[in-house]
């Protein structure tokens, strides 16, 4: 596990992005597993800008996400489908048709999770997985619990989630209850795994992801088995660290 801190934000964003720029000037088709929340809104800011620039191009790339609320439409505002047009896939080359996204409004949830599997698994593997981290450990919507999913799957949002992502909506209670996720078992799977993290609020958990036991009471500290993941840290979040 390769941890780098940075001292500010606008570093670590660019690091992030150099990584997936890298990647892509490489290998051009590479199947890029994606994120939600605040986190990688600096990353897919300079993606775009490096874009701009035609430093980069996401037009052969294929991108799936990683999870999406159940019941919210795509063009709910609160949507990951919505987040994800506003912040990078809607900004850049990409064809809409190799953007993926779990859909929280399938009338048959487990088919869908079917679905998304299987389309995953035409793609063979993912080439760079980024994550963020919930404060409770969690890594996509995987919660912490005594057993953790491999494979996409429904899951009731604890309440600190809930109330960790009530920003996102006008009230409270419009949070919904359930999402789909990919499992720890595909995001395992990724070649490679860039996770990001920043804010003091996240230095325990960080502390337990990376250096703690491994255990399904906190999903992220799985990663402590995948050959390559990459962390990329704001100083805040690294504070307690050994
Ligand atoms: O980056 P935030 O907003 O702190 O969210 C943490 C994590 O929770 C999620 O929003 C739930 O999937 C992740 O996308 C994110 O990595």
């Amino acid at each position: 596990m390769n941890i780098l801190t940075f001292r500010t934000q606008e570093e670590l964003n660019k690091a992030g992005a150099g990584i997936i720029t890298g990647l892509l000037q490489t290998n051009p088709r590479a199947v890029l597993g994606l994120a939600t929340g605040s986190t990688p809104i600096g990353i897919y800011r300079e993606l775009v800008e490096s874009h701009r620039q035609g430093l980069v191009s996401f037009s052969k790339a294929t991108a799936f996400n990683l999870d999406e609320y159940v019941g919210l439409e795509p063009g709910h505002p609160a949507s990951y489908y919505t987040f994800m047009q506003e912040h990078l896939l809607g900004l850049v080359d990409i064809p809409p048709q190799q953007c993926h996204i779990p859909s929280g409004i399938a009338p048959d949830l487990q088919a869908e999770c079917t679905r998304y599997d299987s389309l995953l698994e035409e793609h063979g593997q993912i080439d760079l997985q980024l994550l963020g981290l919930g404060h409770n450990g969690h890594i996509g919507f995987n919660e912490p619990d005594a057993t953790l999913e491999g494979g996409t799957h429904l899951v009731e949002l604890k309440e600190s989630t809930r109330s960790a992502n009530a920003r996102f909506f006008d009230k409270p209670e419009q949070v919904p209850t359930h999402a789909l996720t990919m499992g720890v078992g595909t995001i395992l799977k990724a070649k490679m795994i860039l996770l990001v993290v920043r804010g003091a609020d996240k230095a325990e958990i960080v502390q337990r992801a990376l250096q703690g036991p491994i255990t399904t009471d906190c999903p992220a500290s799985l990663l402590q088995t995948h050959p390559h993941v990459v962390v990329l840290l704001d100083s805040e979040a690294g504070g307690l660290l050994k």
